[in-house]
């Protein structure tokens, strides 16, 4: 595992983007993929194109989170000690991550190109989990010519855009994540370019010359043929929320004290 962050760098992204394979072990990557199935149903919302998680809770209609920590599940062994030691989140303002959306995609899913926007400190660090999947990203300047921008919240389904429409956007950059990797956008990275996973059951064309991150696999073994099926793949996507609201002592209004 690297222990800076600088060897980690995708060199060929604009900045800043790193890719660490093999960043949690196969142990952990179960005990994970448990945590979240076991997770009660309510706990999931369901879209079109697939389903997802969202940790402490979702934000308000004003992008704020109401304060509340993440689950030690979250935290351990991701933020505390591996985040930290990297110190992926060491100039955010809260210093660590507050909030994760687990998203879950079968085959055939994926999501628009999109952007996270300003509620988050412009860092994203994603741990993926399950299976391989090729994250796209897009340049921002050309959607907007097209009219077509995109942006999410994470608490309301995104408008689901016709499939055909999708197909004929060329992605800049294509970065291919393995499981139990980490992908780090920040600066220009998130704030320049869309991003978006095809809604496809095979990924393909990838190589050397496709795929920005190659150099950087941990496994080269099953991309060889220069394609593969999907596979259920989940990611955890650690952010910082920019707006936090304590919320008071509830005992107060309980009477207690
Ligand atoms: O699953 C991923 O890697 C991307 C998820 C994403 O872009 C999002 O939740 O905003
Ligand atoms: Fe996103």
């Amino acid at each position: 595992m690297v222990s800076d962050l600088e060897a980690a760098r995708i060199t060929s992204l604009p900045e800043d983007a790193f890719y660490i394979p093999n960043f949690i072990s196969e142990e952990e990557e179960q005990i994970l993929l448990q945590r979240i199935s076991s997770a009660p149903l309510p706990r999931w919302t369901h879209l079109t194109h697939r389903r997802l998680q969202t940790w402490p809770s979702a934000l308000t209609k004003t992008n704020t989170l109401l304060s509340s920590p993440l689950p030690p599940w979250l935290i351990t062994p991701i933020i505390e000690p591996r985040f930290e030691q990297l110190g992926i989140f060491a100039d955010a303002p809260h210093s660590a991550p507050n909030h994760v959306l687990i998203n879950e995609y079968r085959p055939g899913q994926g999501i628009m190109p999109h952007e996270d926007g300003p509620a988050y400190y412009p860092l994203v660090a994603t741990v993926s989990l399950g299976a391989a999947i090729v994250l796209d990203l897009y340049d921002k300047e050309s959607e907007k010519e097209e009219g077509e921008e995109g942006s999410i919240r994470e608490e309301k389904a995104e408008p689901e855009p016709e499939p055909e429409a999708d197909s004929l956007r060329i992605p800049r950059f294509r970065v291919l994540q393995e499981r139990r990797s980490l992908l780090v956008t920040r600066g220009k990275m998130y704030s320049d370019f869309l991003h978006g996973i095809a809604e496809r059951v095979v990924d393909g064309d990838l190589g050397a010359e496709t795929i920005c991150n190659w150099g950087l696999l941990g496994d080269k073994d099953g991309f060889w043929g220069g394609s593969y099926e999907r596979v259920t793949r989940t990611s955890l996507t650690y952010r910082d929320v920019l707006k936090v609201a304590k919320v008071g002592n509830t005992l107060k209004f309980l009477g207690g004290r």
